[in-house]
């Protein structure tokens, strides 16, 4: 049967009630199909480069041609429809006892034998970190400081731990710039300041290939364990950008302001066994063998009293608590001005607009 005017409504009055955000080309999808059904085919002029969000809006519409009104009308209330339905399904997952896996789109929470591990899962996009992935991360570290597990592990499946931010978080975002600046400094703000209070032991599993704030993070970690495969780079400069996640602070503290100026400002990239040597990794295992020891390894430490190691961590951190929140909130600010500027906009539309691999 054919979607009605009144379902069309409906559907747009749905999307308002929506539980979880849909992600960016959704939200494109969406808007488009939108447009299409209530104005017809993209007649308006096509957008200047660098204004990505309306040239992303635009492309999107336009992208459906000439769609009659109808069917727009009827894959918008479709869409709807289907996201509903799954919003419902994963508000009601939740990780905490053993064995009960959580899953959204970019990452897979699982629990078992007193850990809870959380894996980057979107090896096709070398585990980029959408805006969603940062929203699911938060809520997974928010169960895990309150049940029943004793370490929470990170890594990443596929070759790569993580590639970093998602270039395209920004430019596919809906509203301005400026909105997805203000939004990213918010959503940053708060993933950060979830990893400085995580009262548990929080461990890297770093497989792989580690970019951006993938290893900015580590600094805020208790143990990181790496392959010797797995590499470790920073290249902010290089995106117009400035460190986050405590790096400012955490790595010339760990590693002397030389070592981490090399790493900060000159995006040198380090090998797994310069990063050791630097006291970003406890320790480098060969590649061959990583996967077992390591989680033969952390099976035994899941084992040890958990209040101990809690008021151990709390021992560790509390003194640096303070600072490391007052850290947090001046490298967010200072980000948010970055992500508007030329240097960074021109650095982003280079990646995103490279040419594609033959
Ligand atoms: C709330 C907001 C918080 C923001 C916090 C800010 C954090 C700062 C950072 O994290 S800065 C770091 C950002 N990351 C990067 O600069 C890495 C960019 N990617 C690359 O340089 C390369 O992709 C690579 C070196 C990681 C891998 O190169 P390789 O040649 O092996 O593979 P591809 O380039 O073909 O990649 C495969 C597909 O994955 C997509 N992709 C990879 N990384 C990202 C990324 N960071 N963002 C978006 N997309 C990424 C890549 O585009 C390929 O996709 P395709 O197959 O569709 O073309």
């Amino acid at each position: 049967m054919r979607a009605t005017q009144q379902d069309f409504e409906n559907a747009m009055n749905q999307v308002k009630l929506l539980k979880k955000d849909p992600g960016n080309e959704v939200k494109l999808r969406l808007y488009a199909l939108y447009k299409q059904a209530t104005e017809g085919p993209c007649t308006m002029p096509k957008p200047g480069v660098f204004d990505f969000v309306n040239k992303a809006k635009w492309d999107a519409w336009n992208a459906l041609g000439s769609l009659p009104k109808e069917t727009a009308r009827q894959n918008y209330v479709d869409l709807v429809s289907s996201l509903s339905s799954s919003s419902e399904a994963s508000s009601q997952g939740k990780g905490g006892a053993d064995g009960k896996a959580q899953e959204s789109k970019g990452i897979l929470v699982t629990s078992e034998g007193g850990i809870t591990k959380i894996t980057f899962n979107r090896p096709s996009k070398k585990n980029a970190i959408t805006f969603q992935m940062y929203q699911d991360i938060i809520l997974a570290l928010k169960n895990a400081s309150t049940d029943d597990t004793v370490i929470t592990v990170f890594t990443g499946a596929g070759d790569y731990y993580s590639s970093g931010n998602d270039l395209t978080n920004f430019t596919s975002a809906s509203g301005g710039m400026e909105e997805a600046a203000n939004k990213g400094a918010i959503v940053l703000r708060e993933f950060v300041n979830t990893f400085i209070d995580f009262p548990k032991p929080l461990v890297a599993v770093v497989n792989g290939p580690a970019v951006g704030i993938s290893v900015t993070l580590l600094g805020l970690f208790d143990a990181v364990y790496a392959s010797d495969r797995a590499t470790f780079h920073t290249p902010f400069s290089h995106l117009g950008q400035s460190p986050e996640a405590c790096s400012s602070y955490t790595f010339p503290k760990m590693m002397g302001s030389a070592k981490a100026a090399e790493m900060l400002l000159f995006g040198k990239k380090l090998t797994a066994r310069e990063a050791w040597a630097q006291g970003l990794v406890t320790e480098v295992f060969p590649e061959s063998t990583f996967e077992t020891e390591v989680w033969t390894r952390l099976k035994t430490y899941a084992k040890l009293p958990p209040n101990s190691m809690r008021i151990s961590k709390e021992l560790i951190r509390k003194n640096e608590k303070e600072k490391l929140h007052a850290v947090n909130e001046e490298e967010c600010t200072t980000l948010r001005a970055r992500w508007l500027s030329e240097e960074c906009i021109n650095a982003i539309m280079s990646f995103v607009t490279r040419k594609p691999k033959l």
